[in-house]
């Protein structure tokens, strides 16, 4: 269970400020964060995977206050309970697909890298179809595949929470709905807690919950 009371967070070179009251996302619940642009949305999960920490408030994953940490301490917590996906793939042009999917093992010394993690890599490939892309590049891969790639890396470590800002964005229906479709039934299968932040409202009746993040809202 994710849960944010009485958030505020404001960069140091910003007039923003991020405040949120009280939120809670059960475990294994799948959730899409919606809102104008500017409104947070990236700010919120950097806010709750432990990339930046709030301000004032408390926000806890699975009854460990993340908010009390230090940034050792919630980078450390973050690599080992969380799974993040970006718009932007961000997987490294000279790896191949299978060493992409295991850098979170190569570069945390946290994860220890076995025949397990390496079968677990083969069998998520597979799970997203590409078992028989592995040893290519991310360059001879399409738009669709990479975003594949980047999910099984975000999943090698089983994270218990997925995070994913804007995961669709660079791709057109058929891989949106593909790569949506990766995702929920990875999560309820795992029992993995998702949270999808988008601007494509056409996802949003794949989510049993929506949560609108635009401070005019409610
Ligand atoms: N590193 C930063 N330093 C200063 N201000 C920032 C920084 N990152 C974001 N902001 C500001 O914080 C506000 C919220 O940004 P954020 O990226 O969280 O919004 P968003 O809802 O995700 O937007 P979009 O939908 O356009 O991606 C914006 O006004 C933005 O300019």
């Amino acid at each position: 269970m994710i849960s944010c009371n009485n958030i505020t967070f404001k960069y140091p070179q910003s007039d923003f400020v991020f405040q949120l009251k009280n939120m809670d996302i059960k475990k294994g619940q799948q959730t899409a964060i919606i809102g104008p642009s500017g409104c947070g949305k990236t700010t919120f999960i950097n806010l709750i995977s432990g990339i930046l920490k709030p301000d004032s408030g408390v926000i806890s994953v699975d009854d460990i206050t993340l908010s009390d940490f230090n940034k050792t301490e919630r980078q450390d917590f973050r690599i080992v309970s969380m799974g993040l996906i970006f718009q932007e793939f961000e997987l490294l042009d000279y790896l191949s697909v299978f060493e992409n999917i295991l850098l979170p093992y190569r570069i945390n010394s946290l994860l220890s890298l076995d025949k397990k993690v390496k079968e677990r890599a083969k069998i998520l490939a597979e799970r997203v179809g590409l078992g028989d892309k592995i040893t290519r590049y991310p360059k001879q891969l399409s738009q669709g595949e990479r975003q594949r790639v980047a999910i099984c890396r975000a999943l090698i470590a089983e994270p218990k929470v997925l995070l994913c800002d804007e995961p669709t964005a660079n791709l057109d229906p058929v891989n949106r709905d593909n790569i949506i479709d990766i995702l929920t039934s990875y999560c309820q299968d795992k029992q993995t807690t998702l949270v999808v932040v988008t601007h494509d409202h056409e996802i949003l009746p794949r989510f049993k919950s929506v949560i609108n993040l635009n401070p005019h809202s409610s």
